[in-house]
């Protein structure tokens, strides 16, 4: 598709969809729970879908109804699926999906599309494994298609997390909720924590403790009324549009302000930018985000705020191509292995804009401001590649940026565009 250039102001009020990581962890827990579960805000993208389509081959009754998603939880009396399952794109379906059902004893398979069946699954089959699930990949690989098979029921397990990911920490979590006995995760950096957070929201039992968490269970979770507030990850392409263009003043309403995922802010914050946190409510941690036009400057991004903005990294390295001087991007390899590898992605498609920037083994060196010229791009078939391009056209002063692979937005932002261009000050 042919992108909008030379935009030199966005202005106006929009409220982001519902946050991807809590869309699909209402699903799982309110499948998971007895009784009734009501979701207001969930996301639409295709990745929740995928989880939703996920519960509803396990038997859980769904409904929805004025964009209201009613579960009908099954107290983990889950039925094995008829067939495999596809579950497109999305990592957190696939890996939160394997906690829960290989914790429930149901037997499945399942797979999704080339990136996903590419990604790495051993991270989850082997904590599992350990506590006596029987999950394996295609042909003796870590990838997809994974088999759960039939197993003895499970044992708790005492585990020190190798890589830093919630998605492994959640299914670790949804195996030792329907597990006797203790389980412990040692996390050396800690990752969102919307998975401990919703145990206690469902009427669970959790200790957190020095990156440490405790659970013992097995433990009968009560449906909820949820309410999910706006994705900061979908935020984040607004934020750095409205900080790059002239002129521009954006607020972001309702947007979810849980710490484990605000290091954007933090890091956007050290580079000088004009954000304005106001209306917070700290009980539900979320606010709106007054956001202005900002001259930056370049940062070290590095460390234990890695995870707290792991996902916002490409459309970082777009707002760091304009600030002036050296951005460095460090312990980021977890991008390597995401929808794709994102270094290499962000690097050669800022690259072709004209960005000064370069991939490392763990991250990005970015050198600004540069100016963007007009290029064909591709997503990679990666969301938030596609998003991070589209705001990156804004700032081609003239010519055409064309994207292919556009639809890939979809994933977790069917309505992208559409906001975009509410927000949009056109030139008549
Ligand atoms: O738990 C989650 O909801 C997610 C965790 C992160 O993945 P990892 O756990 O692989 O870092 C993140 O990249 C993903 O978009 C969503
Ligand atoms: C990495 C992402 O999601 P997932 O791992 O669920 O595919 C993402 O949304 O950026």
């Amino acid at each position: 598709m042919k992108l909008i250039t030379n935009q030199r102001q966005l202005t106006g009020l929009i409220k982001v969809p519902g946050d991807k990581s809590i869309s699909h962890r209402s699903l799982m827990f309110g499948a998971l729970a007895e009784g009734k579960t009501e979701i207001h805000g969930f996301l639409p993208g295709e990745d929740c879908l995928a989880t939703k389509k996920l519960c509803a081959s396990l038997g859980v009754v769904i409904e929805e109804k004025d964009t209201v998603i009613t579960i009908y939880g099954k107290a983990g009396r889950f039925k094995n699926p008829s067939q495999p399952i596809d579950i497109g794109n999305s990592g957190t379906t696939m890996r939160l999906g394997l906690g829960l059902l290989a914790g429930a004893g149901v037997e499945a398979t399942l797979y999704g599309d080339d990136s996903l069946n590419h990604r790495p699954m051993a991270r989850v089959m082997t904590p599992l494994n350990s506590m006596g699930a029987r999950v394996s990949g295609d042909s003796g690989t870590e990838y997809a298609p994974i088999k759960i098979k039939k197993s003895q029921p499970l044992d708790g397990i005492s585990y020190d997390m190798p890589v830093a990911s919630a998605q492994v920490k959640s299914a670790i979590l949804f195996a030792a909720l329907q597990t006797k006995g203790e389980t412990l995760i040692k996390e050396r950096i800690a990752t969102r924590n919307h998975t401990e957070e919703m145990i206690k929201q469902f009427g669970g039992q959790i200790e957190v403790f020095d990156n440490q968490i405790r659970i013992i269970g097995p433990q009968q979770l009560l449906g909820q009324r949820i309410e999910i507030p706006g994705d900061i990850s979908s935020a984040a392409f607004f934020i750095a549009g409205a900080l790059l263009t002239s002129d521009s003043q954006v607020c972001l309403e309702n947007v979810g302000l849980n710490p484990s995922r605000t290091g954007l802010l933090d890091v956007l914050n050290a580079m000088g930018a004009d954000i304005e946190k106001i209306n917070i409510d700290p009980h539900n941690q979320l606010g709106d985000l007054v956001v202005r036009s900002s001259r930056l400057t370049g940062t070290v991004v590095e460390g234990e705020i890695i995870p707290r903005l792991i996902d916002e990294l490409p459309i970082l390295a777009l707002v760091a191509t304009q600030a002036q001087g050296t951005t460095i991007i460090r312990d980021a390899e977890e991008l390597k292995v995401k929808e794709t590898n994102r270094i290499d992605a962000t690097a050669s498609e800022l690259a072709k804009l004209g960005a000064d920037i370069t991939p490392t083994e763990d991250g990005l060196i970015i050198n600004g401001p540069t100016p963007l010229k007009p290029a064909t791009v591709s997503s990679h078939g990666d969301h938030r590649l596609g998003m991070m391009l589209a705001i990156a056209s804004l700032l081609v002063k003239e010519g055409t940026v064309t994207l292919e692979g556009s639809e890939a937005i979809s994933v977790s932002y069917p309505r992208f565009f559409e906001d975009l261009n509410t927000l949009l000050v056109k030139d008549f």
